[in-house]
């Protein structure tokens, strides 16, 4: 691992035994490496900037890795850290095509791509490695994005960070294959008519951030099993600005209502439950906007959950 690289996973050296984080158990992302999760950060502010967002994901990988760092081993796998992508020269779709490249690698080696963005546009390149490797077994591919908006805008004007599911409703038509895509916690008054509408043509699973309380949980958590039942492996999307501002405030479009973390793992837990987890990337944070890491350590949070052995 480069020196650079190397910093990031600094933390904690507890003296007594079995006391293991991750900064003491995260290895160089190699070839020939036996399966486990690999991280791979997308270093990413263009798709934001061409949504007239506030800039900073580009720092976000580096964040969740620093934070993720200090955190508890409870794995019995490895997880590598494969660097990362970045997108510095305002090429977007060439970044994407990179990271699709890497995801694609990961998958055909045994592992759980672990993805980092970024904006939202990170998704769009996690698809094409997950569709690549879903087309040469044959998969059916559903993506299931936690999220205060579709990220369905019309792609024919400009590729950005709105935009990545439904240059996937594109791409899988090109191929023709179903497009399947769930988006829960959206918020109707951030998202307008021409996007319900398009989520609507595109039959997509919507449940809006107040339809997840405590008394809809297992509801939502039925419809999560059933959507999972229907595909064979899932791409799950976390957009952080589907947490309350108060949780996640490091974000591009930080949301006032949002799902909270305490509903909102328990619905990442039935998606782990179902077996058919692909790929699992977390979006939008900006470190810019954080406040005392509170992002940064929800995003490591749920890295954590959703890469514990059962
Ligand atoms: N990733 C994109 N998210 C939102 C941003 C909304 C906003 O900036 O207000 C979108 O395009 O809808
Ligand atoms: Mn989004
Ligand atoms: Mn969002």
């Amino acid at each position: 691992m480069h020196s650079e690289l190397a910093a990031l996973w600094q933390g904690r050296h507890d003296p007594e035994p079995d006391s293991p984080r991750w900064h003491q158990q995260i290895q160089p992302l190699a070839t020939n490496c036996a399966p486990g999760v690999a991280i791979l950060g997308f270093a990413c502010d263009e798709g934001v900037r061409r949504n007239h967002g506030r800039t900073g994901a580009f720092a976000a990988p580096a964040a969740i890795r620093r934070a993720l760092a200090n955190l508890a081993w409870h794995r019995s796998g490895p997880a590598y850290d494969g660097d990362d992508i970045r997108c510095d020269d305002g090429d977007l779709a060439a970044a994407q095509l990179r990271l699709g490249h890497q995801v694609a690698q990961a998958l055909a080696d045994g592992h759980l791509p672990l993805v980092f963005g970024g904006g939202h546009e990170v998704a769009y390149g996690s698809w094409l490695g997950l569709a690549a490797h879903a087309q040469s077994k044959g998969l059916r591919i559903g993506i299931i994005n936690f999220d205060a908006h579709f990220d369905l805008r019309d792609p024919s004007h400009v590729h950005s960070s709105g935009t990545p599911f439904a240059q996937i409703a594109e791409a899988s038509a090109s191929y023709g294959q179903a497009f399947r895509y769930a988006c829960l916690g959206v918020s109707r008054a951030s998202n307008t008519r021409a996007l319900f509408q398009r989520a609507a043509d595109l039959q997509v699973l919507v449940r809006e951030d107040h339809s997840i309380q405590t008394d809809t949980l297992s509801a939502r958590q039925a419809e999560l099993a059933d959507f999972c039942a229907n595909c064979d492996i899932v791409q799950l999307s976390i957009d952080l600005d589907v947490l309350p501002a108060c949780e996640a405030p490091g974000v591009s479009a930080p949301a006032p209502y949002g799902v909270p973390l305490r509903l909102l793992e328990p619905l990442l837990a039935s998606i782990k439950a179902s077996g058919k987890l692909g790929l699992i990337e977390l979006a939008e944070l900006n470190p810019h906007h954080d406040i005392d890491q509170r992002t940064a350590r929800v995003a490591a949070r749920l890295v954590h959950l959703l890469t514990l052995d059962t």
